[in-house]
């Protein structure tokens, strides 16, 4: 089935996570539709990122099922490899540090995947790897070492190589948190053109000004729970529940 934009993409359904006796994640429920980006915030250790992790099950979720297009993995029964390598194919992340293999040109980083993974030619992969550096802004750096790039260079890269695999979806965790300010920036802009190119994503993020301004849909979480989620202007400038107002206080005051 092709999904047309507005269609629920991801359905996650009472999806639970948890450590020994520590309840991270209780029983989420979320739809996210093709072409939505959501911005999912809250206070340290609500579970963010554990959400976001079992979403591609590099965290396997302990309860509750995963949904993405046709595809559905429920928690509570053995996965299959083919299953597994099938969701991650369809789900791009970033993570907070870039992952990029020192040893390999920012060209080979980004191309290595698509061989391995897609069964592209080396010719193939070059090229569009080509496409997608340029796109973030890094095509006079196909030929240098990541450690010749900046940090916010390099997020781009990892953004660049994400993209390879044309992911139905991209998971973001909090992308720009190990990055200088003025660097952030400049992966929040390649965010912001992915987000208005209709890409669906995920992004776990302190930007609140990515929150407020870029993402369609904004989630708090605490303790595992999803407090509030709707428009994102309507979360962030006029939150209906007391635990997101102090949140969003603690956070302007910070
Ligand atoms: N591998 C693990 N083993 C045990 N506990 C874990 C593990 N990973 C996360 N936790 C715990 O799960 C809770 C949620 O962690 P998570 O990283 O998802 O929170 P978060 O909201 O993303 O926080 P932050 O904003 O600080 O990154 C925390 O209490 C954390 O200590």
């Amino acid at each position: 089935m092709t999904l047309t934009a507005g269609n629920t993409l991801i359905s996650l359904k009472a999806l639970s996570k948890h450590y020994g006796t520590h309840t991270v994640l209780d029983r989420i429920d979320l739809e996210v539709k093709s072409g939505e980006v959501l911005a999912i915030i809250g206070p340290s250790g609500s579970g963010k990122s554990t959400l976001l992790r079992c979403i591609n099950y590099l965290e396997p979720p302990d309860g509750g099922s995963v949904t993405i297009g046709t595809t559905t993995i429920d928690a509570t029964k053995p996965v299959e490899r083919a299953e597994l390598s099938g969701l991650r194919r369809r789900v791009g992340m970033v993570f907070q540090s870039f992952n990029l293999f020192p040893h390999m040109s920012v060209l080979r980083n980004v191309s290595l995947a698509q061989e391995r993974v897609l069964g592209r030619s080396r010719r193939e992969a070059d090229e569009r790897s080509m496409q997608l550096l340029t796109r973030v802004g890094l095509a006079d750096k196909a030929g240098q070492f990541p450690v010749r790039c900046s940090g916010g260079q390099q997020q781009r890269i990892a953004i660049a190589r994400a993209l390879a695999l044309d992911p139905e979806v991209m998971l973001f965790d909090e992308p720009t948190s190990a990055l200088d300010p003025e660097l952030g920036l400049e992966v929040l802009a390649v965010m912001r053109e992915l987000a208005e190119s209709g890409m669906t994503m995920i992004v776990v993020t302190h930007e609140m000004g990515f929150a407020e301004n870029v993402s369609d849909t904004v989630m708090i979480m605490a303790d595992g729970h999803i407090v509030e989620k709707g428009p994102s202007a309507e979360v962030m400038r006029n939150p209906q529940q007391e635990r997101t107002r102090r949140f969003l206080r603690a956070v302007h005051d910070r």
